[in-house]
């Protein structure tokens, strides 16, 4: 009976199937990077987890919404058709993979020694703490494991002015260590920017369209090498290059443990 209650209310829990599989799974956390925290928690045993039965799905914010233009739909139907491809058999997985974006990772952290649980509660993902559509941050990446590389199609909303009309280097600098990030974690698993060197070489009109092409470049021991160009969608203008340093870090690092 038990045993009964506690399957039925876990159904509600948003992630917990992903955090099951992804606490003994390494390869689903370098996959996920989001859930890093939330594997964190649930490999220290599911007991600790909120009950509470009436958690809804977390809201996926890569996903179309009203606020993208033409442009931004473009690009993502064009890699969103990449992700499965058509053959004698059927549709099969193609080589992109559309990563989901959530607001939040610190659901179901313990925060170490230094997060209140008021902290725990209410930290949103830099990214993603506005609700309104297209106001900031309008992104969606798109995964391509063969070949160690993402790309990132990026609307910049009005409240991310820097420049007048433009979109400000820190808006920017934060999507190019999102994106950088977002691979070498994928690649790699729990990782930390330990460096990131911009080269900002025309401004992007607020409101534009561009796409963040990210490579692996290389890996040496715990260092993990990453470019990214940003460019207008036909890659026609360069906006900007940059180059990032990751370190791989454990878990306890990211805790204070
Ligand atoms: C969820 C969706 C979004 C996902 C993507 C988001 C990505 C966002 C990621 C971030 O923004 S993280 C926040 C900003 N970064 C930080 O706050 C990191 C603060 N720094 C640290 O925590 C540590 O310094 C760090 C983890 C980066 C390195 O500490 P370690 O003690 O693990 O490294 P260690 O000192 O052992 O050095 C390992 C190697 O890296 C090298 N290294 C470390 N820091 C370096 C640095 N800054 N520049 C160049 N090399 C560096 C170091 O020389 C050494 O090289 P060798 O092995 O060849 O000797």
């Amino acid at each position: 009976m038990i045993r009964r209650c506690l399957q039925a209310v876990r159904r509600f829990i948003p992630h917990y199937h992903a955090l099951f599989q992804d606490a003994v799974s390494q390869r689903g956390l370098a996959e996920s990077p989001e859930l890093w925290c939330s594997a964190h928690r649930s490999a220290r045993g599911l007991s600790k987890m909120s009950l509470w039965p009436f958690s809804v799905s977390p809201r996926d914010f890569s996903q179309p919404n009203t606020s993208w233009n033409a442009e931004m739909q473009e690009v993502y139907d064009h890699y969103n058709a990449l992700c499965e491809v058509k053959t004698e058999e059927g549709e099969k997985k193609g080589p992109w993979r559309k990563l989901p974006s959530y607001n939040r990772s610190l659901k179901y952290a313990t925060g170490g020694v230094y997060l209140s649980k008021i902290i725990q509660s209410k930290a949103r993902l830099f990214t993603r703490n506005i609700k309104e559509h297209g106001a900031t941050f309008e992104y969606v990446v798109f995964m391509n494991k063969q070949e160690k590389r993402c790309v990132c199609a990026f609307q910049a909303g009005h409240l991310l002015e820097g420049p007048p009309g433009h979109v400000h280097g820190g808006a920017i600098a934060t999507m190019i260590d999102t994106v950088t990030g977002t691979l070498a974690g994928y690649l790699a698993g729990p990782i930390m920017t330990a460096n990131l060197n911009i080269n900002y070489r025309s401004p992007i009109p607020l409101g534009s369209v561009v796409v963040l092409h990210s490579a692996l470049d290389r890996t040496e021991g715990k260092k993990i090498f990453v470019t990214c160009r940003v460019t207008s969608t036909d890659e026609s203008k360069l906006h900007t290059e940059a180059t990032a340093l990751f370190i791989s870090v454990n878990m306890g690092h990211l805790f204070g443990t």
